[in-house]
């Protein structure tokens, strides 16, 4: 059975960068190198605050991604004319909340059954395909096929942060709802929290088509690439006076 391809999400890249307020490190070289390493995609999360990635990231992404960009974003009129002006492959819908930290939970698709179906078809009409960002919930899953969004994404953050016991029951409810969502016609992705220790599990469940995965590979990069930065600046100031 083929794997569940690999989004890698590089959103994070943007925070290091803001948090200086400088022109490095690049989201654009990120999505590259990502690229180049074998991601089948490069997910952003433009949020409303624009804490990471902003406008000006997401138009030149869209010019010089080589696979495909995910753009997930919250269900407002602002994001939904960004959407579609600049028509990433994807458009994955994610509820937001000012002061959190991360994303918490799922999109309630099925508390707003009216306002998703409105936006997903805005989307579909500019040839975006939608993904909605939920719980492993049969509710949540029922009404995003009630909007007609041809993809979701299952919300990995729970069993991510779970333990023993609780972490083994998430997991069931996950390969549950890929299961219930696949025999339902959707694509079914999954994300948020995985890392080097837990998406083994995820990634063995047989109807999942991607992962996207951004924090853990961000934070990994910092060590795996740490011994050459130094060595890299070492040199310089060797070099200097010679
Ligand atoms: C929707 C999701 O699970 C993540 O992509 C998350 O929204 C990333 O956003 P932050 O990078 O701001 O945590
Ligand atoms: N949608 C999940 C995502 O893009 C990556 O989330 P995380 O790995 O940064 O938690």
């Amino acid at each position: 059975m083929a794997a569940a391809l690999l989004g890698v999400n590089i959103d994070h890249i943007a925070t290091l960068r803001n948090a200086r307020g400088v022109a490095y490190p690049e989201p654009v070289q990120a999505a590259a190198i990502a690229e180049q390493a074998g991601a089948d995609g490069i997910t952003v999360h433009l949020r409303e605050d624009r804490r990471h990635i902003t406008d000006r990231d997401v138009r030149l992404l869209a010019e010089t991604i080589q696979t495909r960009m995910n753009l997930e974003m919250a269900m407002t009129d602002e994001m939904v004319a960004i959407a579609i002006a600049t028509k990433p492959a994807y458009v994955c819908l994610v509820p937001e909340k000012r002061e959190e930290l991360t994303t918490e939970g799922g999109l309630d698709v099925a508390g707003q059954l009216a306002r998703s179906r409105d936006v997903v078809a805005k989307l579909n009409d500019a040839g975006i395909l939608v993904s909605l960002f939920i719980d492993a919930d049969e509710k949540q899953i029922d009404a995003a096929k009630e909007v007609n969004a041809p993809y979701i994404e299952l919300h990995t953050g729970h069993y991510a942060e779970a333990q023993g016991q609780t972490q083994v029951e998430a997991l069931a409810q996950l390969q549950k709802a890929a299961r219930y969502a696949k025999d339902l016609g959707l694509v079914v992705n999954a994300g948020h929290g995985l890392h080097y220790h837990n998406t083994q599990a995820i990634a063995a469940i047989p109807e999942i088509f991607e992962l996207n995965i951004g924090h853990a590979i961000i934070a990994r990069a910092m060590f795996s690439g740490l011994h050459n930065a130094v060595a890299d600046m070492k040199n310089i100031i060797e070099q200097a006076r010679r």
